[in-house]
Order: C-alpha cells, then sequence, then structure tokens
C-alpha cells in the first residue's frame, strides 16, 4: 500500500459533536479515555491533525506516559510521534505548541500559494491528500494516527484513505448547531463497517471499527487464534496463540505458546501435530496472534524457518513483535521467501491485553 495504516480517533458527544461553540477546547474524554488514546499515540510514527485543531486547541500532541516515551526511546524511536499538519490557508502561528513543544520533527503539508514562513517545521507544498500520505510513507511512516478535527476526518473517510475508526462517545449533549460536528457531509465508504472492539472506559465507551475490506474467514480465525493464548501458562515471554488451516478453511492444527514445553512457540506447536508430508499445507494459512519469531534464543530453529518448511503459503497476524527480546523481522523474511503476509493490526490490542505482562 502507498500510504501508511491510517487510524482515525475521535471523542464525540451523545449528539454527535466534537466540541461546542464556546471557543474553549471541550474534554470529551475521561482520564482513562485519555490515558488510552496516549497508548495509541505512543505505537504510532506519526499524528496528524487539520490546521483547524492547531488553532482551535493547541494541541501539543505528545505522548503523556513517561513510560511510554521510555519504551519508545528503548526501541530507538522518538519520545512521540512526528507531528503532522495540513493547511491550504497557511494561517499558523509559529508559537502554536505544535511547533515548540516537543523535540521530535513536525510536517507541514501546504497548498503551493500558503504563507508557511518561520515555522519550526519541514513545509512540502502542493500536494493533495494521497500524495501526502504517499510522501510520510516515503519518509518511513508506517503507522499514523489521525485525531481530527472534522473536516480531516470527514476527508479521509470520503477518500477511502483511512483503515480503523477508534470512536469515544462521552456521555454530555452539547446541542448546538454552530459546533463542529464529528463529519461533514459526504459520500462515505457504503455498506457496514466492522465493528472489532468496545470497551466501557469509565462513563466513556470506545468503538473501534475496521474500515477496510477484509477476509471475514482471517478476522474469525485469528481471533481463535487470539483466545487460544489465553491457554498459555504464566510465562516471562510472549503468550501467543496459533491456528493452521487448509484451502477450504478446516482446522488442521492449533497450538499456544508453552503447550508441552516452557520454550515452545505457538507456531511450532501447531505445525508439530501435522505431519510434514500432508498435502493439504501447500494450500495452507497459519494464523498466529503474534508475528513469528525471525530470531529465537531458546531452539534452533525459528517459527519462520517451521512455516518455510512446511511449504505453508499463507501468514496472518495480530500484532509485529516488538524489539523486548529480539528484533522482530519474520514477516520481512517470510514476504522476502514469497509467502503472501497479512497483518491485521486491528486487533493487535488483544493480543497486547494478552501479553501486558512484558510491558
Ligand atoms: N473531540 C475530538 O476528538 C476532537 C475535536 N476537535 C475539534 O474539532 C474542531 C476543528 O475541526 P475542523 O474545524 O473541522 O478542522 P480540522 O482540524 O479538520 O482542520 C481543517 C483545516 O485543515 C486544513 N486542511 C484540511 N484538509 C486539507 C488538505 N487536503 N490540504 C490542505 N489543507 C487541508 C485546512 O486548513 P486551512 O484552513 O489552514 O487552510 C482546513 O481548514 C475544533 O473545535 C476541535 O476542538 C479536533 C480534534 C479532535
Ligand atoms: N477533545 C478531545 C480530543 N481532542 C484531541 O486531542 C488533541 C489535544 O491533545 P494534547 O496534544 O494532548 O493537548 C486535540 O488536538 C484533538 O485532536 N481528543 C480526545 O481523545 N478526547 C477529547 O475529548
Amino acid at each position: 500500500m502507498d500510504r501508511p495504516y491510517v487510524v482515525l480517533s475521535a471523542a464525540v458527544s451523545l449528539d454527535g459533536f466534537l466540541d461546542d461553540a464556546s471557543g474553549q477546547r471541550l474534554l470529551l474524554s475521561n482520564e482513562e479515555d485519555f490515558d488510552r488514546v496516549d497508548e495509541v499515540r505512543a505505537g504510532v510514527d506519526a499524528i496528524l491533525v487539520g490546521a483547524g485543531t492547531i488553532r482551535a486547541d493547541d494541541p501539543g500532541l505528545l505522548v503523556r506516559s513517561a513510560e511510554r516515551r521510555g519504551s519508545r526511546v528503548a526501541r530507538g524511536l522518538a519520545e512521540s510521534p512526528v507531528k503532522v499538519t495540513l493547511t491550504t490557508s497557511g494561517h499558523l502561528d509559529p508559537e502554536a505548541a505544535f511547533f515548540t513543544a516537543g523535540a521530535g520533527e513536525k510536517l507541514v503539508y501546504a497548498s503551493e500559494s500558503a504563507m508557511v514562513d518561520g515555522l519550526n517545521a519541514t513545509v512540502v507544498k502542493g500536494l493533495d491528500l494521497p500524495g501526502a500520505l504517499a510522501d510520510l510513507k516515503g519518509r518511513g511512516v508506517e503507522r499514523l494516527l489521525v485525531e481530527g478535527g472534522g473536516e480531516v476526518h470527514t476527508e479521509f473517510l470520503t477518500g477511502g484513505l483511512a483503515d480503523e475508526l477508534h470512536l469515544a462517545v462521552a456521555p454530555v449533549f452539547v446541542g448546538d448547531e454552530s459546533a463542529p460536528r464529528f463529519l461533514r457531509p459526504g459520500r462515505f465508504p457504503g455498506g457496514r463497517a466492522k465493528l472489532v472492539e468496545t470497551r466501557a472506559l469509565g462513563d466513556v465507551v470506545l468503538m473501534r471499527y475496521l474500515l477496510a475490506e477484509q477476509d471475514e474467514r482471517d478476522l474469525v480465525r485469528l481471533r481463535q487464534a487470539i483466545d487460544l493464548a489465553e491457554n498459555c501458562p504464566p510465562s516471562a515471554t510472549f503468550r501467543v496463540g496459533a491456528v493452521v488451516t487448509d484451502a477450504d478453511d478446516t482446522v488442521l492444527a492449533t497450538g499456544f505458546s508453552g503447550e508441552t514445553d516452557p520454550r515452545d512457540h505457538a507456531e511450532e506447536a501447531a505445525l508439530a501435530k501435522i505431519d510434514p508430508q500432508d498435502p493439504r499445507l501447500a494450500h495452507a494459512t497459519i494464523y498466529s496472534s503474534l508475528e513469528p519469531c525471525g530470531e529465537r534464543a531458546s531452539r534452533p530453529l525459528t517459527c519462520t524457518e517451521h512455516i518455510l518448511r512446511a511449504g505453508i503459503p499463507r501468514v496472518v497476524f495480530a500484532w509485529r513483535e516488538p524489539s523486548i527480546f529480539v528484533e522482530g523481522t519474520g514477516a520481512e523474511l517470510l514476504a522476502e521467501a514469497g509467502r503472501a503476509v497479512v497483518e491485521i493490526p486491528a486487533l493487535a490490542p488483544f493480543v497486547q491485553r494478552t501479553n501486558a505482562h512484558l510491558r
């Protein structure tokens, strides 16, 4: 894909507003929800807001938690994601927190004619939104969080440029026609978005939707792999589940980490149950809650090597391995070897929760 994986995030009132019309920023999220957003921020490469949000809210767009900032630095990342904004008018205050808070990189995508001198930022002119997203990807941004506002959310959704939507509904009414609505009128994607999670955070309810088309079978089987990890015995390493299916979606085997030995990885535990000569392996898919390991200390063969040896042509996983024990290289190695590799990040938060002991 010639753009980053895009997550849209917004908090709305019960009557669908992003803010009131008072000129003061309306806090719709509660503390728990702001902490959830902070966690999402900590997991992305860049955060984008429209110039309207910079003018209205003066956001800092930093990762608030010192622990999360520390863990980013330990992974070789900047403390906070790159900040990105869009402007046609160029009406941006150089003293805005967007430009002055935090040491990280700031990027402004501006129209050709915008007057954007004197900003502490890299300015790129003349790109439309798909062009800006391709440019971000070229700069190494794999995951982009879009925090609004309404015009920008509308543009991403109507342009088919978003993969996930995180909508937090707060128990308040705004009731003012002059306040900004979550979305403007437009031609939105048809059909029903796929609900992947609801979560109550005190009095706020989070809904997470998957917007991009995803094979329903993949979602069901990956969810099954994620749930299998609940069987893992207590461990100081990852708790992972795996499912292997044939071309007709019949389950050939399942496995989870530590199933028969503390060193077992989920994929190898599942593959150990299948005859290596089984012809169905040639058209099989392996689902793993975590990216298959590409490096390993506990045993000589990595899960990537097990999958390659088994001849499985397709691999689906939810969470890219964070560099806690080794670098996550499995997806890359499998793709280089010509295997189809599908990542479904919308399901990663469930895997992260099963592995909360590693934080
Ligand atoms: N509750 C929540 O979760 C959130 C609430 N908000 C609220 O939303 C409101 C702001 O939303 P809104 O007014 O819609 O503004 P936006 O933040 O969506 O910004 C819109 C502006 O972005 C620029 N822009 C958008 N698309 C492009 C493009 N393709 N190329 C160049 N520039 C572009 C234009 O800037 P320019 O005018 O400079 O040309 C445009 O006016 C505020 O009240 C804020 O508090 C904001 C974020 C989250
Ligand atoms: N009001 C509101 C949000 N507003 C978003 O948070 C941004 C400001 O964050 P900060 O950089 O930490 O000051 C702001 O620009 C806007 O994108 N977000 C939410 O999750 N819930 C809320 O109720």
